[in-house]
């Protein structure tokens, strides 16, 4: 669909992670209108927030319609990270992405710290929320660890139509 009303996330965020399926080229040629306005942002706003290009689905192999190459030469063109993942298969594989995305946010910031974020919700503003200046990874579960629970979201139930959403404890949801 492409970036509508950027102005929400541009602002605030500490890293830009611009997702596509591998077996989806029109989410890949989604992605494009992304990464040029985050490139566009990144001319003007200093210090350039990190960007990291995904394609998810790597278990989709066989259906695969976008090339590793293809996504590699488009990140290498906006100057991003390139990875490519298996959401559903491979745990680690997004945790690393994850990981890097603290990595680079952290050592892109201006002071080598996480601005704290202004927005927790698509729509609200909310005051008081708690910076990411301290993140604590002790809490994220090791995989064997971690557990499916299921919680009640307003998103789950308006969005999905469904009365609840199944996640691995330990993701906090702000
Ligand atoms: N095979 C496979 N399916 C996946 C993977 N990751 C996500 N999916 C499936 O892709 C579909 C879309 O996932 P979502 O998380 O809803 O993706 P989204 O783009 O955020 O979708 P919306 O928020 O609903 O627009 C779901 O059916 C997921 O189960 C993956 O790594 N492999």
């Amino acid at each position: 669909e492409g970036p509508v009303n950027s102005e929400r996330y541009l602002s605030w965020a500490n890293v830009f992670l611009v997702v596509y399926s591998i077996d989806n080229m029109e989410s890949f040629n989604g992605c494009q209108l992304y990464l040029q306005t985050l490139a566009s942002h990144n001319k003007t706003f200093r210090p350039q927030t990190p960007i990291i290009l995904l394609g998810n689905k790597k278990d989709m192999d066989r259906y695969r319609q976008v090339r590793q190459s293809d996504g590699e030469a488009l990140a290498s063109h906006f100057g991003c990270v390139f990875f490519e993942v298996s959401a559903c298969q491979d745990f680690h594989s997004v945790q690393q992405v994850f990981h890097e995305a603290v990595r680079r946010a952290r050592k892109g910031g201006a002071c080598g710290c996480l601005v704290p974020a202004i927005y927790a919700s698509e729509d609200k503003a909310l005051l008081g929320v708690p910076s990411f200046t301290t993140p604590c990874y002790k809490e994220l579960p090791v995989p064997a660890n971690a557990k499916l629970i299921t919680v009640k979201t307003s998103r789950a139930q308006s969005k999905r139509r469904a009365s609840t959403l199944t996640l691995l404890k330990g993701f906090k949801i702000f």
